[in-house]
């Protein structure tokens, strides 16, 4: 840790941290890299600590004088400016980001991904303090490329669906698909947070994730979360292959998605939490151009690997299909395409990601087996039994 440099030769100051929404998935993968690899500290807040309780016992751990956490929900709590006066940087993660609540839980959405962020970027600004703040590629919607008749070559042309931060439009499907309520709260967000930069002097970065996944991704229905949950699709087709059920491909599974390991993404955050000069007035795209599949192609990648390391057989039939109206609800509706531009983040903090699907999916379904297997084989002997 001693001698750490920053991209331009500096020597790096441990500095202390406010992460809310430290308790979630991409907050503990962010703890773990902070506490083994940097001397920053971190006040984490978040409503849950299930997934960094790692982190915080025993208190014989190494980093345990750098480590806090603190038991605030944001939308309630007058703890949460001091947290930020005693920080040198907020990083705001916290979000309903599961697209089963964006049509069905809208109002919830929206005040979860704008209303509640509100008074983190205030206090930021109020304070002087830095912020990078949690976008989203949802931000981008439907690509223009979606828009073009089927057998267009112009689909073919980058032009028409690769997602730059400083050129794409913002393309959202009618109010009463309530599935853009998430990307809409988030865009304004977005904006807002650009404003207070341009007139108040906020110094912010803004991320824009795109699919990032891997181990402690969301939960398992019925283990460690609600049985009738819909997670996000690493976590719903887990689910399945544990179960040992077909996976459900949503509208024939055509949407396309870039899929990045979580430890790959993790690095380009520590990157812009490290080197302010670089990140601050940006936005970053972080994801991983190389690892397009449609959701079929990512089952049926996920079967081979379950398989792989289960040493279980597949399924004579791994997928069904079914509808949207069925899976989620009225009022959802999809993104058909996410590549992520890389230029900036290229150009500004020469990061780039490395690990493969198959690589990630590897040692994610590794965790996934050893995590839930025997869980799983003994709620489901429990419910024949019944
Ligand atoms: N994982 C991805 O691929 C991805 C993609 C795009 C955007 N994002 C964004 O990144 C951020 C983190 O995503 P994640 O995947 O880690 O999600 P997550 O749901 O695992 O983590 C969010 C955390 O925020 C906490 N939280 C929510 N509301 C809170 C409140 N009112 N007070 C205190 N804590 C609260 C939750 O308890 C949870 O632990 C979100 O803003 C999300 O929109 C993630
Ligand atoms: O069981 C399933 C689950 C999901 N899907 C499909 O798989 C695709 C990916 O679904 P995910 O649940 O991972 O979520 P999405 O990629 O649509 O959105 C996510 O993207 C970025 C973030 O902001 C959020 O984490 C979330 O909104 C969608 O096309 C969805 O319809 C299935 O076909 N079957």
């Amino acid at each position: 840790m001693a001698g750490r440099v920053d991209l331009d030769g500096n020597t790096i100051k441990p500095i202390t941290i406010c992460m809310i929404g430290a308790g979630g998935f991409i907050g503990s993968h962010l703890c773990e890299k902070l506490m083994s690899e940097t001397p920053h500290k971190v006040l984490a807040v978040d409503v849950s600590n299930d997934k960094i309780k790692h982190l915080l016992e025993p208190a014989t751990l190494a980093w345990a004088d750098r480590m806090e956490f603190h038991r605030i929900n944001i939308k309630n709590d007058s703890r949460l400016e001091g947290l930020i006066k005693m920080a040198d940087l907020t990083i705001n993660l916290a979000a309903i980001c599961t697209p089963a609540d964006y049509n069905t839980r809208p109002l919830d959405t929206i005040y979860s991904n704008f209303i509640d962020a509100l008074p983190v970027v205030k206090y930021c600004s109020e304070n002087g303090k830095r912020l990078i703040h949690f976008s989203t590629c949802e931000i981008y919607g439907k690509t223009i490329g979606a828009f073009l008749p089927k057998d267009s070559p112009l689909r073919q042309d980058p032009a028409y669906y690769v997602l730059k931060e400083d050129t794409s439009p913002c393309i959202f499907g009618p109010i009463e698909k309530q599935r853009w309520s998430y990307a809409c709260a988030k865009q304004l967000i977005e904006r807002l947070i650009y404003a207070e930069g341009a007139e108040n002097g906020l110094e912010f970065t803004i991320v824009r994730p795109f699919n990032w996944i891997g181990p402690r991704m969301d939960f398992i229905p019925g283990i460690d979360g609600p049985s009738e949950g819909v997670p996000r699709v690493l976590a719903c087709f887990s689910n399945n292959l544990l179960r040992r059920e077909p996976l459900k491909l949503v509208d024939g599974g055509e949407s396309q998605r870039t899929f990045i390991y979580i430890k790959d993404a993790i690095e380009a955050v520590l990157l812009m939490i490290e080197n302010p000069a670089r990140a601050n007035g940006h936005i970053f795209n972080v994801g991983n151009p190389n690892n397009e599949v449609t959701v079929r192609q990512l089952a049926e990648m996920m079967t081979k690997v379950y398989s792989k390391v289960s040493g279980e057989s597949s399924l004579e039939t791994p997928t069904i299909d079914v509808s949207s109206k069925e899976f989620y609800g009225e009022g959802y509706d999809d993104s058909d395409k996410r590549i992520p531009d890389m230029t900036i983040i290229n150009k500004q903090l020469a990061w780039n990601p490395k690990t493969s699907l198959w690589d990630l999916l590897e040692s994610t379904l590794t965790y996934q087996h050893r995590t839930y297997a025997e869980a799983i084989k003994q709620a489901m002997s429990k419910s024949t039994a019944n």
